[in-house]
C-alpha cells in the first residue's frame, strides 16, 4: 500500500549542560552537552506530490517559507542524495517558539527526513538519518533520536543515555530571538567557568533529581546574559519565585526551570505570566 500522507510531531529541546572545549579549524566549537526533549512541540504534515517539488507552508510562527527552512532543506537533502523525483507538501503547525534555543527548526528538519524516509520509501535507518541530519544542522542529529543524550563534536555525535526522573519544565521566553553563531563567536573560552557534563550524565544515570539540580550549567549564558540582560532578569524573577533549578537553555534566549510539584510549578507560571508573554508549563518527555 502507498502511503500518501503523514503526521510527525516535532519535540522542543533543552540543554542541561552545554559546555564548549575549544574552537575547531572549521569555525565550529567542539562541545560536551546533555540534551532532552520536552513535550512542547511543533506538527509536521507530509503530503506525497507526484510533481517533482517541494512546496512549504507553516500555521503560527514566523519562519521563512522557502529554502531557508531547515524542514525544506532536508527534503532538499533526500531528494539530491537518492535522485528522488517525486515531491512533497510540507506543513509545518509551529508552536515552539523560533530562535529560542530549543531547536525547533532542528526538530522540524528531523521530523521532515524521518517523515520522507516513510513517504517515499526510503528505508533508512534511524543512524543514517541522523547522519545526513548533521549536514543540515549541529542539533538535527539529536532531534533525529530525541530522548536524552550526550552530545559531542560540534553536537552532532549522540551517545543515548537514560531519562532524568520525571519532573516538570517551565519554559519562559523574553520577546528576543538570538543568533546562535552570534553567541558562539562571542564565546570567550579563557578564564570561563565549565560545567561538570559527566557528573551531569551520572546524576541523570542515577535519577538523582537534587544533583541534577545543582549541576545544572551552560557556559553560552556568559555571553547571552550580558548581551541581554532581560534573559538574566527571568532567571533571576524564576529562581525568586521558587524554581528547584534555572538554567538558560542552548544560545537562549529561553530560560527553564525544573520543579518537582506541580503546585509550584503553577505559583511560579502565574508570578512569571506578570510580566513575561512567553511562558510554557511542560514535561520531560526524557524517553
Ligand atoms: C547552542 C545549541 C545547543 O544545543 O543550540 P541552539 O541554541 O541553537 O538551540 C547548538 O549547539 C547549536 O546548534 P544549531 O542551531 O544546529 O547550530 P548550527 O546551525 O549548526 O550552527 C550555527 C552557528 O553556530 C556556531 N556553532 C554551532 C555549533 C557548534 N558546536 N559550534 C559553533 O560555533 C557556528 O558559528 C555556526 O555557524
Ligand atoms: N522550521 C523552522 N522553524 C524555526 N526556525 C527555522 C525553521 N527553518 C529555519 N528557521 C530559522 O532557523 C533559525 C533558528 O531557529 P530555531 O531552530 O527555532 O532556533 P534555535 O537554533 O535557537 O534553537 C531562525 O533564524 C529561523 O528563522
Amino acid at each position: 500500500m502507498t502511503i500518501n500522507k503523514v503526521s510527525i510531531k516535532a519535540p522542543a529541546k533543552i540543554n542541561l549542560s552545554l559546555d564548549a572545549l575549544r574552537k575547531r579549524e572549521d569555525g565550529f566549537h567542539e562541545v560536551a552537552m546533555v540534551m532532552t526533549t520536552v513535550d512542547l512541540a511543533d506538527r509536521i504534515e507530509l503530503t506525497l506530490l507526484e510533481a517533482d517539488e517541494i512546496k512549504i507552508e507553516s500555521s503560527g510562527g514566523f519562519v521563512p517559507l522557502d529554502e531557508r527552512n531547515l524542514a525544506f532543506q532536508a527534503a532538499l537533502l533526500l531528494k539530491k542524495t537518492f535522485n528522488i523525483t517525486k515531491g512533497v507538501y510540507i506543513h509545518i503547525s509551529k508552536h515552539i517558539p523560533v530562535a529560542a534555543g530549543l531547536a525547533g527548526g532542528s526538530s522540524d528538519a528531523a521530523a521532515t527526513l524521518k517523515g520522507l524516509n516513510e513517504l517515499w520509501g526510503l528505508g533508512l535507518s534511524l543512524d543514517e538519518l541522523a547522519e545526513l541530519g548533521a549536514k543540515i544542522g549541529s542539533d538535527v542529529s539529536f532531534c533525529v533520536y530525541g530522548g536524552t543524550a550526550l552530545a559531542t563534536g560540534r553536537g552532532e555525535k549522540i551517545h543515548h543515555i537514560s531519562s532524568p526522573p520525571p519532573c516538570w519544565v517551565l519554559l519562559a521566553k523574553p520577546p528576543i530571538g538570538v543568533s546562535t553563531g552570534e553567541v558562539y563567536r562571542n564565546l570567550k573560552l579563557q578564564g570561563i567557568k565549565h560545567p561538570d557534563v559527566e557528573g551531569m550524565v551520572k546524576a541523570i544515570e542515577e535519577k538523582d533529581y537534587d544533583k541534577i539540580c545543582s549541576l545544572l550549567g551552560n557556559v553560552l549564558e556568559s555571553v547571552t546574559l550580558k548581551m541581554y540582560p532581560e534573559v538574566k532578569h527571568i532567571k533571576e524573577q524564576m529562581m525568586r519565585l521558587g524554581a528547584d533549578a534555572v538554567l538558560m537553555s542552548g544560545s537562549g534566549p529561553t530560560v527553564f526551570g525544573l520543579f518537582q510539584h506541580e503546585s509550584r510549578l503553577q505559583r511560579v507560571y502565574n508570578g512569571l505570566r506578570g510580566f513575561c508573554h512567553e511562558v510554557y508549563a511542560v514535561r520531560l518527555l526524557g524517553e
